[in-house]
């Protein structure tokens, strides 16, 4: 059994067939990208994989558990957190309140905004937020943050549920050339040192090979090639279909 499964996952959108019997694998530990032209399917699958959307047909498993059907917070605690294109977090709340309110929830404790819980969770709190390089930043709105540090800020909003797998959606999107190379060693190193398997999606192929240890391609909603990345960079149909080359 591998860790992560999609097999023979179809999503249809009416009579548009946006993933199309898409089967392939993530091995525990693995770097895995998820790569494609504009309009592949990538956010569709991974919607389906965190199961935000249902699949029309086919199955995605972790540990053999189906993720089809379960709540947002059954997919947290089966062990996969994920971050999305758009920066998700709460603008008006610090960085630390972010993060605790994430770490609130994981734990299943009541929030009540009322009640002071300031310092509840205090040191975890700063030990994530200095993880992400935000130590310095803790008592900062998040929304007067600046795009990248936002961005770490939702790496540690997703590390506080100790996920096995963490799903990142472009996580260099809109990012400065700086920000994008801190970021990259900040992702690779976190999910190393945490042993959490990594799948994400991404448009910078700089950015994919630094970080991917396996790399999948998505073409027109279908896996064209899975490898690894040396294998992915000379595959003819990649080049033509993904890089432009003929
Ligand atoms: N809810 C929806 N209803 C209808 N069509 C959809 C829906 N969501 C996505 N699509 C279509 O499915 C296809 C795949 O879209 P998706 O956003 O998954 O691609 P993508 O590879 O993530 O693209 P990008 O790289 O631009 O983010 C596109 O043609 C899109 O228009």
């Amino acid at each position: 059994m591998a860790f992560l499964e999609i097999t023979d996952a179809t999503k249809k959108f009416g009579g548009f067939l946006a993933i199309n019997a898409v089967t392939f694998c993530v091995e525990r530990g693995a770097r895995h990208a998820i790569i494609g032209p504009n309009g592949a399917g990538k956010t569709t699958l991974f919607n389906l994989i965190s199961g935000l959307i249902l699949p029309t047909t086919g199955s995605i498993t972790l540990e053999g558990k189906r993720l089809a059907k379960k709540k947002p917070h059954e997919i947290v605690q089966i062990g996969m957190a994920r971050s999305f294109q758009k920066v998700n977090v709460f603008p008006r709340k610090t960085a630390f309140e972010n993060v605790q309110v994430a770490l609130i929830a994981s734990r299943k404790l009541q929030y009540n905004p009322f009640r002071g819980a300031a310092e509840l969770f205090r040191d975890e709190i700063m030990e994530l937020l200095e993880q992400v390089k935000l130590g310095a930043d803790s008592e900062r709105r998040a929304g007067e943050l600046a795009h990248g540090k936002q961005k770490q800020l939702e790496l540690a909003v997703a590390l506080a549920a100790e996920p096995k797998i963490l799903l990142l959606d472009e996580p260099t999107a809109g990012m400065s050339i700086a920000e994008t190379l801190s970021s990259i060693a900040l992702i690779r190193d976190i999910v190393q040192e945490r042993g959490i398997t990594l799948l994400f999606t991404e448009h910078d192929m700089n950015v994919v090979f630094e970080i991917a240890s396996t790399i999948s391609v998505l073409h027109h909603g279908e896996i064209i090639a899975t490898g690894l990345p040396q294998e992915i960079r000379v595959n003819d149909d990649v080049q033509r279909i993904y890089l432009g080359r003929e």
